[in-house]
């Protein structure tokens, strides 16, 4: 007996709880639905009004109180409402209180997090670091006066690759909140845009953090480019190579029996790059890699990408190449090999870029980039890092080592943007009965059904759509990738343990912004008409009736999320409930990106913390950052 079908489709469902702000009614809000509707009848008895008698403030004459919860003293740790296991000691500021623009008095507290109100579930966890109010609001207002990069003080062959090179085929190009902030900061341009404020000094610390898919990379880039370049200029040494080397060729022209013997000399750069970017996977080289080398074609410097994908001799020809090397991106863990065998390596570094900087100096990396760090810090002129997010680890981190860091945030950070809606599928319900690859299968399936009544970008043809699935556990990933495959779904799974070439041809197909298509042909309907949900013990499931032509799925852990820009995702399903805001931000942000669409489907089952999918789901509702 075929399962009974899904009522409701996915995607009207989506529109519907966009106005409803319900996907799925969690158990508080429809008791107090509940509780309205028995409000509105003539009661015939009527109680008290509800107080909550554990309130000190609900009290008369609760201003001669002191607070409870400040009090000093053995009994001081009592009868507190918030146990805030996990975050970390309050830092000791003045609790002074201060009045808002509408004359209300808040604590500093408040004026730091005034947002965090509702979140109660994510309160536990703290995850992320605060950015007040009155910061996000400063720098709205600073950035107000830059609408275009012909404003920065960059030179002129780098403004004309931005079009050319970066962004190629864009119309009406202009800088992002991001680049607004931080181009002209590090570049220490205060004439070009007066309204920021010069910071830039001969040694500068800056943390650049900004949403997913916001254009971080040129924001470090551009200015990266632009110091290289001018300090080229400066450079006694390669003014005498290349003095010498046109010296050469005019003897070279005069007396062509002369064998060459300077341009066969190692330029002065050779094996001592003058920029590096550090970002944590293979891919991210690539793609990093790929943009630095398309601006060096017309920005004239020389690049060079280096990850664990490329052989050793590779990696020593890009490394040592006779033509010297500009600007190096690697992973850290090849390049602090590479430095401990050679450290010369590091000797010349003026501009350090740690890219995706919350997993560079998270307990895994932290050692490795700490100790490239220090190596480097001699020549050091910048050290950018840089991070979609900041949480309170690497906060802390940085108020200790970095103290006088530059932090250069947007207005927006930690907010999921709303363009990004986020649907929620109840695992434990009718078909699914707790099921979680079934509810997977299911939601990709009807992904694909609607994608089918639309026409595709190309006639006769219909739009292949882009799906990542997330689990947080990287043995899961073959396991629901194998069951997509029984339900006809052509899904792969990435993780650590796929080999690393491989690694960057699957994930090639979802960076590609060109649209995919297939031949139209009659859709083959839901999952529940093609496949039984159930069969039988001891009987074998039987072959797939027909396969979902239209969808691509790749089912990934943390290692495709962080930095990937994977344009052409418009769906991620979050297989597991993400461990803390940080991966909720990490993993949504490989949709919605650069200002397009996105859609995010969690998968709850009973033992998933529905409080924090609500709070989370509430907070990109309402544009919030989440905490
Ligand atoms: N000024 C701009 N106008 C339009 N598109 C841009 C602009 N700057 C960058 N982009 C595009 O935006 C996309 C995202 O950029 P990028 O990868 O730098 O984002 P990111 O902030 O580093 O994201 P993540 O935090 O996920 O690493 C890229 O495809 C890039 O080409």
């Amino acid at each position: 007996m075929l399962p009974p079908k899904i009522s409701t489709c996915l995607f009207c469902s989506f529109k519907a709880a966009r106005q409803q702000q319900s996907f799925l009614q969690w158990p508080s809000q429809q008791t107090a639905s509940v509780s309205t509707k028995f409000a509105s009848r003539p009661n015939r008895m009527s109680l008290a009004p509800f107080r909550r008698v554990s309130t000190p403030e609900s009290s008369p004459g609760e201003a001669a109180r002191p607070n409870r919860r400040r009090q000093d003293g053995p009994f001081g740790g009592m009868n507190q409402r918030e146990a805030n296991i996990r975050g970390i000691p309050e830092r000791v500021t003045s609790q002074r209180p201060a009045q808002d623009r509408n004359g209300k008095w808040t604590s500093r507290r408040d004026r730091e997090d005034p947002r965090a109100g509702g979140f109660k579930a994510l309160k536990m966890q703290r995850a992320l670091a605060p950015v007040s109010y009155n910061a996000r609001t400063r720098i709205k207002e600073q950035i107000a006066a830059i609408e275009s990069f012909e404003q920065f003080p960059l030179i002129t062959a780098i403004k004309a690759s931005i079009s050319s090179q970066a962004l190629q085929g864009m119309q009406d190009i202009n800088p992002t909140p991001v680049q607004r902030i931080a181009i002209p900061a590090l570049l220490g341009s205060e004439d070009a845009v007066r309204k920021t404020r010069k910071i830039v000094q001969e040694k500068g610390e800056f943390l650049i953090a900004a949403e997913t898919g916001s254009g971080k990379t040129l924001a470090y880039l551009l200015p990266t480019m632009n110091a290289v370049k001018l300090a080229e200029a400066e450079d006694e040494d390669i003014k005498e190579y290349n003095e010498a080397l046109q010296q050469e060729k005019l003897e070279m022209a005069l007396q062509p029996s002369l064998a060459p013997s300077i341009s066969e000399m190692p330029h002065p750069t050779t094996g001592r790059p003058r920029a590096i970017i550090l970002v944590p996977t293979s891919e991210l080289v690539a793609q990093v890699g790929g943009l630095v080398k398309a601006f060096s074609h017309t920005v004239k410097f020389r690049s060079a990408m280096i990850s664990s994908n490329v052989s050793g001799q590779v990696i020593r020809n890009r490394l040592f190449s006779p033509r010297g090397i500009d600007i190096l991106v690697a992973t850290p863990h090849l390049l602090s090999s590479i430095a401990d065998s050679d450290p010369n390596i590091l000797s010349r570094v003026t501009h350090l870029i740690v890219d995706e900087a919350d997993s560079l100096l998270d307990r895994g990396f932290s050692p490795l980039t700490s100790a490239i760090i220090d190596k480097a810090t001699p020549s050091l002129k910048q050290l950018i890092l840089c991070s979609a997010t900041i949480p309170r680890s690497m906060d802390n981190y940085l108020r200790k080592r970095f103290p006088d860091i530059h932090r250069l945030v947007t207005p927006n950070l930690h907010a999921i943007p709303r363009r990004v809606q986020l649907g929620v599928v109840d695992v434990d319900r009718e078909p699914y009965k707790g099921n979680k690859n079934l509810a997977c299968a299911d939601t990709i399936w009807t992904i694909g059904k609607a994608a089918a009544e639309h026409d595709g970008p190309v006639k006769g043809q219909m739009d292949v759509k882009r799906i990542l699935v997330f689990v947080n556990e990287r043995e899961t990933t073959q396991e629901v990738a194998e069951y997509l495959v029984s339900k006809g779904i052509d899904a792969i799974a990435l993780s650590r343990d796929t080999p690393e070439q491989r690694q960057s041809e699957m994930l090639a197909s979802f960076t590609l912004s060109t649209p995919l298509t297939a031949p139209k042909e009659d859709h083959p309907g839901s999952l529940a008409d093609n496949q039984p949900n159930y069969v039988p013990f001891g009987k074998v499931a039987p072959p797939v009736k027909r396969k979902l032509p239209n969808t691509k799925v790749l089912v990934t852990t943390d290692l495709g999320s962080r930095g990937i820009d994977t344009l052409a995702v418009r769906h991620v399903i979050l297989y597991d409930v993400p461990h803390s805001t940080i991966d909720f931000i990490h993993r949504l942000g490989r949709t919605g990106r650069m200002g397009r669409r996105g859609r995010g489907i969690v998968l709850v089952g009973k033992h998933d913390r529905k409080d924090v999918v609500a709070e989370v789901r509430d907070g990109m509702y309402k544009g919030q950052a989440l905490i």
